[in-house]
């Protein structure tokens, strides 16, 4: 099984525990070094797709929601009903119609995808390769995620780091060319903070030495890694693995509409097929149609959902019943839907510190994260939301959304510097594979180096 919350992604970090066992014999293949030529990488990609396909032929049949091959360890909590008295207007919902029908089209979605050797694979394999990855352990899934994420920083991508690459590979910065980068940085929500230790920071490089094209860009790469890492650097867990042996408590906060339902999700089927059992609390009860969203989640995910019937009732009531079934059942994590669409930043904070005494007495032993749910698309604006909840909720991430399709990508650099708050995972789409943990590397590959 491979763990997505474990897996290596830098080249100094090492994953805590095997990620997966290859089956198939280990070709030896040069891990390729900065150095290495387009022919080694393509020799290197060439040899996991193989491995690849090789490994696909020799798989049991794809697992699908429908026939897991191997069941997640999920609970058979009953949840309590809650559909007994819609409200007329929800029960027109076409929304929740279109989840709905969506809901089983995804649920034969294939755990292995078939892949293409196609530049965008070559592309995939040089950013595993250049992480120190073998080609004997890198599994289709990754590939196809990172596709994935370089598909959806496309727009970002055009519309920002060419004209940047452009500039900054002439060599040194002359004031035409820092008010050139300074307007496209603003322009992709990049922040007025970030952007400025960006140029302050290049300027400073270039100034010293007149670096040629390609190592300006390199220079330019570990400027934008440095400030999405830095906020990892005062907290616990660099890395985002619930812990085992413990009860897990991720609270989902975030506006509505900003994915936080989709993202719950995205979550308990990533964690489900990591080998986390997981139970989804639906406590944003102040929307009686957010609960039945998170259900539909729940189905597709193959997750059990706690909720209470009616609307209005006490979030704090449903978190207490979930931590009782989580426990009971020994789950590893359990995600908190809240409510996003509170009057004020009052409510909101009286809200969550609620649920979290509840958590206090209830689960005293439970590792908590609170992660906030930012809409990409908002750019700048969603920052300022993000400062409402980051103080009201204790925030220890981010989860950054809809990076796909934005020309706003740049935001996530504004997320680092301005809220010091790491960003944990991302959203590139609205199918259930299409969130995975954050890495700062290959987002940042994706953006300049597509
Ligand atoms: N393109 C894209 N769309 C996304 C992504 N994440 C969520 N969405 C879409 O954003 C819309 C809102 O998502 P929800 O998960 O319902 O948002 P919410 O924050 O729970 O808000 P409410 O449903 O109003 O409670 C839905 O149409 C999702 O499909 C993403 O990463 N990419």
């Amino acid at each position: 099984m491979f763990n997505w919350f474990r897996r290596q992604t830098q080249k100094s970090s090492q994953p805590e525990e095997p990620t997966s066992t290859p089956e198939v014999e280990p070709t030896p293949v040069e891990t390729p070094t900065p150095q290495t030529s387009q022919d080694d990488y393509l020799t290197w990609a060439k040899t996991a797709y193989k491995n690849i396909q090789q490994r696909q032929e020799t798989a049991p049949e794809p697992e699908t929601l429908d026939n897991p091959t191997e069941k997640p360890q999920t609970p058979e909590v009953q949840p309590q009903e809650v559909t007994e008295a819609l409200p007329a207007w929800m029960q027109k919902s076409e929304r929740l119609d279109i989840l709905k029908e969506t809901a089983l089209e995804t649920e034969t979605v294939p755990e292995t995808p078939e892949l293409a050797f196609d530049e965008e694979f070559v592309w995939s394999a040089k950013v595993l390769a250049a992480q120190g990855r073998t080609p004997d352990d890198i599994s289709a899934e990754e590939i196809s995620w990172l596709k994935r994420l370089r598909q959806g920083l496309g727009k970002t991508r055009r519309n920002l780091v060419n004209q940047l690459k452009a500039i900054v590979g002439q060599g040194p910065l002359n004031q035409d060319a820092v008010t050139e980068i300074e307007a496209l940085l603003l322009q992709a929500d990049v922040g007025v903070e970030a952007t400025d230790y960006i140029i302050n920071t290049l300027q400073t490089q270039l100034r010293e030495e007149a670096l040629p094209p390609e190592q300006a860009i390199e220079s330019l790469k570990a400027i934008l890694r440095d400030i999405l890492d830095r906020p990892l650097q005062q907290v616990k867990n660099p890395g985002f693995a619930p812990e085992k042996d413990t009860l897990n408590i991720w609270l989902i906060t975030g506006v509505n509409g900003a994915g936080k339902t989709t993202t719950i999700g995205k979550l308990a089927h990533l964690s489900q097929k990591s080998g986390y059992s997981c139970v989804i609390a639906a406590a944003d009860t102040f929307r009686a149609a957010a609960v039945e969203q998170v259900k539909v989640w729940g189905q597709r995910s193959n997750t059990p959902v706690i909720a209470n019937p009616g609307q209005n009732t006490d979030p704090a009531a449903v978190v207490f019943d979930a931590i009782a079934a989580a426990q009971a059942r020994q789950i590893d994590l359990l995600l908190v839907d809240t409510a996003g669409r509170l009057q004020n930043k009052k409510n909101l904070m009286e809200e969550l510190s609620k649920i979290r005494r509840i958590i206090d007495k209830k689960a005293p032993n439970a590792h908590v994260e609170s992660l906030l749910v930012l809409d990409a698309t908002l750019g700048q604006n969603g920052l300022r939301q993000a400062e409402v909840f980051a103080e009201s909720a204790k925030l220890s991430g981010v989860v950054l959304t809809k990076l796909d399709g934005t020309a706003k990508g740049g935001v996530a650099l504004a997320v680092a510097q301005q809220l010091n708050l790491p960003i944990r995972f991302i959203g590139a789409g609205e199918g259930i594979e299409d969130l995975r943990p954050f890495s700062s590397y290959e987002f940042v590959e994706a953006l300049l180096n597509g």
